[in-house]
């Protein structure tokens, strides 16, 4: 009989732990998201009516995250700087929504342009009002070595990423301090916490935004209906690596590769819409194993030093070598392409 009771108890041991180990080998974030996304606010309830800006909303994660904003009823301000691109997103937002034309802004906006972000956000407030979250979203990555990319290049990555980002948010924040109330989410990268190769300049200026934000939600205890939330996505289908800064600051990328292996752009939109809805203060948004990653670099830094060295090495040598570097990392690559 007792070794009747122990061999079931083990067997329901064994389960729950195969259980757990298959939920989080799938998992495609972090526990505390993912627990507000079973369980937290529906973003309908937490979102709805809020005024929502999204900088960089004509492509990739901002377009995505226009869509399934104005879906659960938030009013929008998109902005980026071609504003036909941003009347193509407010357009399809109206027909995939309730919203009326009134409930979206359309505000053209360059992060460059640090000396206009005042105006846009009076332009902002007298449209709506009010302005409950800002998601700054905007940015390039980079794809070059080091050693052969002008330092011009990391001026701009950080005039643009960083500088452009906190600007904005400068302004946005006296107006949510005012109200005592609002979220500041910010899309940092994977590369804000951890370092990859070719994206030197790219890291580092995600890794200021960390920095940034993590000291400025220091700053603001004496207001705890304000939110900070660094967003920190793996690899996710968009525009990015088209985008990209390369050796030199006008040189464009001279391929984009394969994006399929990546996470959806709709799958990581829901789950930062999951986490705006529940405040989460940090989102860790990504598939395995770069999810992973994410855990080796907080628990066990050497061993994932280790991991980052081989795969690092293998992605500058695809890269000399003229291959998509991105796929390069997990998939066998066939040939060199054009
Ligand atoms: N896609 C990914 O794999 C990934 C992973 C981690 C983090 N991110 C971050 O997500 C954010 C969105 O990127 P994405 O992947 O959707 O790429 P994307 O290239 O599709 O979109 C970038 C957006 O930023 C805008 N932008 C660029 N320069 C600007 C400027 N000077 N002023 C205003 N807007 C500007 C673009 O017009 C576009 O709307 C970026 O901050 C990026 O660093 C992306």
């Amino acid at each position: 009989m007792e070794v009747c009771v122990c061999s079931v108890l083990l067997v329901c041991v064994c389960v729950y732990v195969t259980l757990q180990l298959i939920r989080f080998i799938t998992a495609d974030a972090d526990f505390t998201l993912l627990w507000a996304a079973a369980v937290g606010k529906s973003p309908g309830v937490a979102l709805r009516q809020k005024v929502v800006w999204i900088t960089g909303a004509s492509s990739g994660i901002g377009e995505e995250l226009a869509y399934q904003l104005a879906a659960v009823g938030a009013r929008l301000v998109l902005s980026a700087r071609r504003e036909n691109e941003l009347h193509r997103v407010r357009r399809k937002c109206l027909e995939l929504s309730s919203l009326e034309d009134k409930d979206i802004l359309v505000l053209p906006l360059d992060l460059l342009d640090r000396s206009t972000h005042g105006e846009k956000t009076d332009a902002v407030l007298q449209h709506f009002g009010k302005i409950d979250v800002l998601v700054n979203n905007g940015g390039r990555s980079q794809r070059s070595l080091f050693i052969d990319t002008d330092i011009d290049v990391f001026g701009s990555l950080m005039e643009l990423n960083y500088l452009g980002t906190i600007s904005v948010t400068q302004h946005v924040l006296r107006h949510m301090i005012h109200h005592g109330d609002g979220i500041i989410a910010t899309v940092s990268s994977i590369v804000g916490l951890v370092g990859a190769p070719l994206s030197t300049g790219y890291s580092a200026s995600k890794h200021a935004l960390q920095g940034f934000f993590k000291s400025l939600m220091t700053e603001l205890t004496e207001y705890p209906n304000i939110t900070i939330s660094t967003i920190c996505p793996g690899p996710v289908v968009s525009q990015i690596v088209h985008n990209a800064f390369t050796e030199q600051v006008d040189k464009p990328v001279s391929m984009a590769g394969d994006q399929t292996h990546k996470m959806s752009t709709e799958r990581c939109v829901r789950l930062i819409l999951a986490g705006l809805s529940n405040r989460v203060k940090e989102m860790w948004i990504a598939q395995q194993p770069f999810l992973l990653f994410f855990y080796l670099w907080q628990y066990t830094p050497t061993l994932a030093w280790y991991i980052t060295n081989l795969l690092g090495r293998k992605r500058v040598q695809n890269f000399r070598a003229g291959l998509d570097a991105d796929a390069a990392y997990f998939t066998k690559l066939k040939a060199k392409s054009s």
